[in-house]
């Protein structure tokens, strides 16, 4: 439900099986009018979520949806308005999309969201559209033993990853650093460097936050199409959220052998802190890839894992 006063609004981000979104043009004078937006509307009276995104996306866009998983919640507010934006993602549907209300509509892929003006609710929303729900960490206690764990992971189908080599010497994580990138860019692999790592300028999709650095940064690193955080509790989401992170690592979940002395937060807290932040957030520690299902219900992106990808 709405938090008092928020508008409820139920929002599809329908993909068709090129993997392209639909998005439509909001009506010049509508709120937040002539900007693009993913199809949907207001909840009615009484009404579920579900039910309201079918009927809107019925009314606007002729699909009927065969199959939705939450994607993200963004509570916004707007100067004249205060939003909860319900966002599902919607992969199966039947018909053929039409602009039934006379409005512009595109099927764009997901790297080119960018390139069109949303409001500003939608920031978070484009970065959820974009990842997928595997964040692998690449670690290892050799040079072989990393390259080793990095083909498995490709081979496994993750197509996000942090390198976090951080136990090696300085010269080993250089070498490390360009076979790994050049493995990347050949797999269509989006690389992010972890911030303590000694790799300066080293090119990459992004860069990945330790908390420490989170909470030393004022502001978003803009070298990097991507920046990550880690995050252990809801000051750390929350300054990543200020300071304009594209996404965020929250641990630990489960209780794990790599970190024995943390408390783990559990299901219940995790799906607490997702809610009350506006950002995609990866699940972190002692998850297994039958975990996802539960992490999207709960509002989150998907799972983060060192050995979950091995
Ligand atoms: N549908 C949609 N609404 C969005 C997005 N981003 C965003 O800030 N909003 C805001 C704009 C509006 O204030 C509200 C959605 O209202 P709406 O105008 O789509 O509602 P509706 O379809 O029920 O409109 P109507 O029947 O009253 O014309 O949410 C988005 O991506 N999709
Ligand atoms: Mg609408």
């Amino acid at each position: 439900m709405a938090s008092s006063g928020a508008l409820h609004v139920a929002v599809g981000v329908v993909r068709d099986s090129d993997g392209n979104i639909l998005i439509t043009q909001r009506a010049k004078h509508a709120h937040q009018g002539g900007l693009w937006e993913f199809p949907g509307g207001k909840l009615e009276h009484g009404e579920e979520v579900l039910a309201a995104l079918r009927r809107e996306l019925r009314e606007e866009v002729g699909i009927l949806i065969d199959g939705a998983s939450p994607l993200i919640k963004i509570h916004h507010h707007y100067p004249d308005l205060e939003v909860l934006l319900d966002v599902w993602r919607v992969d199966h549907f039947s018909d053929q999309a039409c602009a039934c209300e006379g409005q512009a509509m595109r099927w764009v892929a997901s790297e080119d969201l960018n390139r069109y003006e949303f409001p500003a609710a939608n920031r978070p929303i484009i970065a959820a559209a974009q990842l997928p729900d595997r964040y692998a960490i690449l670690e290892g206690r050799s040079v072989d033993q990393v390259l080793a764990n990095l083909s498995k992971i490709i081979g496994n189908g993750v197509r996000l990853l942090q390198l976090r080599v951080k136990s090696l010497p300085a010269s080993e994580i250089l070498t490390v650093y360009a076979t790994v990138f050049a493995e990347c860019q050949r797999h269509g692999v989006k690389l992010l460097l972890n911030s303590d790592l000694p790799l300066f300028q080293a090119e990459a999709d992004g860069i990945h936050l330790s908390s420490h650095a989170l909470m030393m940064a004022n502001q978003r690193p803009e070298e990097y199409a991507w920046v990550a955080a880690s995050c252990h509790d809801f000051k750390e989401l929350k300054h990543a959220q200020n300071i304009g992170v594209d996404f965020a690592v929250l641990a630990p979940i489960l209780p794990t052998p790599t970190h024995p002395d943390a408390t783990p937060l559990g299901w219940d807290v995790m799906a607490e802190l997702i809610e009350q932040v506006n950002l995609p957030v990866f699940a972190l520690g002692g998850l297994k890839i039958e975990d996802i299902q539960r992490v999207l219900q709960a509002g989150g992106q998907g799972i983060a894992g060192i050995s979950a990808f091995l």
